[in-house]
């Protein structure tokens, strides 16, 4: 029996948020200090190298997880209800293509085509933090109510025994503690099994919102700049999430004489015993085991940061010698940055007005590398158009951090062209989250009155309003079957526990047997001895743990303010409407930005130099040009 608790155990979290094993820790009884491996973790990919298939290699028994190591993986969608229906739809939408969009190229393809995926397989679940935001989701071990918990684990069991499932991912932003209880440590599972009480947890690695987009990144990036940065901003998450487990009185008693069994508790699950130093029931053996984690961290962050480094340091040089590219001296080559929400179509508008063909697919952050493409305006002025990473709300504030080098280029353009999907029912709350994200990395004032406002994928809205399909629609009988089974019991347990948690603290019972605690370095992280700090913002503000808190909140805060700040401003805001698979606006768009650039060099015109050229009067010089 210890045996497959071993394996569901073992292969609880994905990649960036265990090591793995050391096998020949799993076979000794020695201290605990052998489950240690000698070199960092590589934080790669969850497809090529995850702690999940080098268990695999090393148990050739273990099938429970990843059956097939070269598909991309199978996630269960857990969305925490919104309300109204419209707000919940359009995150659940985005939740499903989320999910969907984690794959790796192979060969420079993906294995399925984007469209051709079937939806994820997913469940509607009471929101804690949309109940009683005060109180309620922060300071629940799981973040949702036991009901809600029950009721996934009941939905995990059945997908296990039909198609399988590798990891759960939940909408929204948990914290470690959260995390790590609802996967729920190997050693949890083993205490429960002593306690002789019935597991609810879901025993599956948990991705939330933050790990998923993190996973995302990591799995799209293609170049080494893109790599390095994706991985500095999964390390900066792990390192947000290191989890010590404190067991509690009742739970060391129950674990005394199971010294075997504990080597195969993941490495970066901390097992704590009784002895010298520490506070508590903590030793000095799972703290050194802590701190050594710490500084593994610490040490690649080092050597991440000083790559990066060395990327800016060229990038520099590059945005300075492409300035000067082709032009008189005195004179300088414009960069306009394409920035927008994910999936706004802003590499296919991108493609479409230069002749560069840039990767577009419906995959979400399809882009993760910054790609340069020249154009030539109609007053004859060349420009470089700057393709980037797109943006999402939540957007974790590691990976900000991170992409710093990418999002430089951003900072740095002489002017700015934001693309909103004309045909997303949110897009305010779109333009919204683009405007605070440029705001963050430190763009001026200035460059944002100057933006230009493109409503893309114009198309969609004529075909929408051609066949009269309704903008929104009573989603949640599109669930059917899909919702949370005991949701009417689940309601009245929230409704009543509503009511007393506003003033609850978390439950100290002895009947959890493990409390979590995040061990809180921030103090020791922000005064390494590094010259940069990661995090600390652009324009010198701190963006630690706090922030992450924050966002937490922010996550389940008022979107309907939001969106109706916005409003007022929507259609006075935007400045051409495009589609860029039909090319409708295109030529206006490069027209508002020759105005909006003013005068520059101009460089000798050639008809093959543009793909968009004026309208009407020029019918010919079109038709020479295809
Ligand atoms: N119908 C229609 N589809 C579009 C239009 N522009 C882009 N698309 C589609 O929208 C999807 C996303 O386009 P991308 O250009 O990859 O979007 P992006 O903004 O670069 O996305 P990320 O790189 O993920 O941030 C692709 O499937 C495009 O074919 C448009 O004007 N009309
Ligand atoms: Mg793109």
């Amino acid at each position: 029996m210890l045996r497959s608790i071993a394996h569901k155990g073992s292969a609880l979290s994905l990649k960036s948020l265990l090591t793995p094993i050391n096998p020949s820790s799993s076979s000794s009884s020695s201290s605990s200090s052998t489950l240690i491996s000698p070199q960092f973790p590589p934080l790669s990919s969850f497809f090529s190298n995850s702690p999940i298939l080098e268990r695999k290699q090393l148990d050739p028994n273990h099938d429970e997880f990843n059956k097939d190591p070269d598909a991309p993986p199978r996630l269960f969608v857990v969305q925490p209800r919104f309300r109204p229906e419209t707000h919940l739809r359009t995150k659940l939408e985005e939740a499903l293509n989320l999910a969907n969009s984690l794959e790796q190229q192979r060969d420079g393809f993906y294995e399925t085509e984007f469209l051709d995926k079937e939806t994820p397989p997913h469940l509607v679940v009471q929101n804690p933090a949309a109940r009683s935001p005060r109180a309620g989701a922060m300071l629940l071990n799981t973040y949702f109510r036991d009901g809600t918990v029950k009721t996934v684990k009941c939905h995990v069991n059945d997908l296990e025994s039909k198609d399988g499932v590798d990891a759960i991912f939940v909408n929204a932003i948990l914290t470690g503690i959260q995390q790590r209880n609802l996967e729920a440590s190997f050693l949890y599972l083993m205490i429960c099994t002593c306690l002789d009480s019935q597991s609810q947890v879901w025993a599956k690695p948990v991705l939330d919102r933050i790990g998923l987009i993190i996973e995302l990144f990591n799995a799209h990036a293609q170049t080494k700049e893109a790599k390095l940065q994706a991985e500095l901003a999964a390390l900066m998450y792990k390192r947000s999430r290191l989890v010590r487990l404190q067991v509690r009185k009742g739970g060391v008693l129950h674990l005394v004489g199971v010294e075997e069994q504990k080597l195969l508790v993941p490495e970066d699950l901390m097992v704590f015993r009784r002895g010298s130093g520490g506070r508590g029931f903590i030793s000095g053996a799972g703290e050194t085991e802590l701190q050594l984690q710490r500084r593994r961290i610490l040490d690649r962050r080092k050597q991440l940061l000083s790559e990066i480094k060395e990327v800016r340091r060229t990038r520099a040089m590059q945005r300075a010698a492409r300035k000067r590219q082709g032009v008189s001296p005195g004179q300088e080559i414009a960069t306009v940055a394409v920035v927008g929400y994910t999936n706004a179509g802003k590499s296919t508008l991108v493609s479409a007005l230069s002749n560069n063909y840039l990767c577009c697919d419906d995959r979400l952050f399809a882009t993760v590398d910054t790609k340069l493409s020249s154009v030539i305006l109609p007053s004859g002025r060349k420009v470089v158009l700057s393709d980037t990473v797109g943006f999402i709300s939540d957007l974790p504030v590691q990976l900000v951090e991170a992409f710093h080098a990418t999002l430089e280029e951003v900072v740095e353009a002489d002017l700015l062209v934001h693309v909103l999907d004309a045909s997303a029912p949110n897009l305010n709350e779109h333009r919204e989250t683009v405007m605070q994200v440029l705001e963050r990395i430190g763009v001026s004032k200035e460059k944002l009155q100057n933006m230009i406002e493109v409503w893309n994928k114009v198309d969609l809205l004529e075909k929408k309003s051609d066949i009269g399909e309704p903008d929104d629609g009573d989603y949640a009988s599109s669930f059917s079957g899909e919702e949370d089974a005991d949701n009417t019991s689940d309601e009245l347990i929230d409704q009543h526990v509503n009511e007393q948690d506003i003033e609850a603290e978390p439950s100290d019972d002895l009947g959890d047997g493990i409390c979590d605690e995040q061990d809180d370095y921030s103090d020791d992280w922000l005064s390494g001895d590094d010259e940069q700090d990661p995090w600390v913002g652009y324009d010198g503000r701190s963006v630690g743990r706090e922030n992450v808190k924050d966002q937490q909140n922010e996550f389940s805060g008022d979107w309907k303010a939001a969106a109706k700040s916005s409003q007022s401003q929507s259609e006075s805001t935007c400045h051409v409407k495009t589609s860029a698979v039909s090319g409708v606006g295109l030529q206006e768009l490069l027209e508002i930005i020759d105005e909006k650039l003013g005068p520059g060099p101009v460089v000798e015109r050639s008809v093959f130099d543009r793909k968009w050229r004026p309208p009407c009067s020029e019918d010919n010089e079109i038709a020479v040009e295809q």
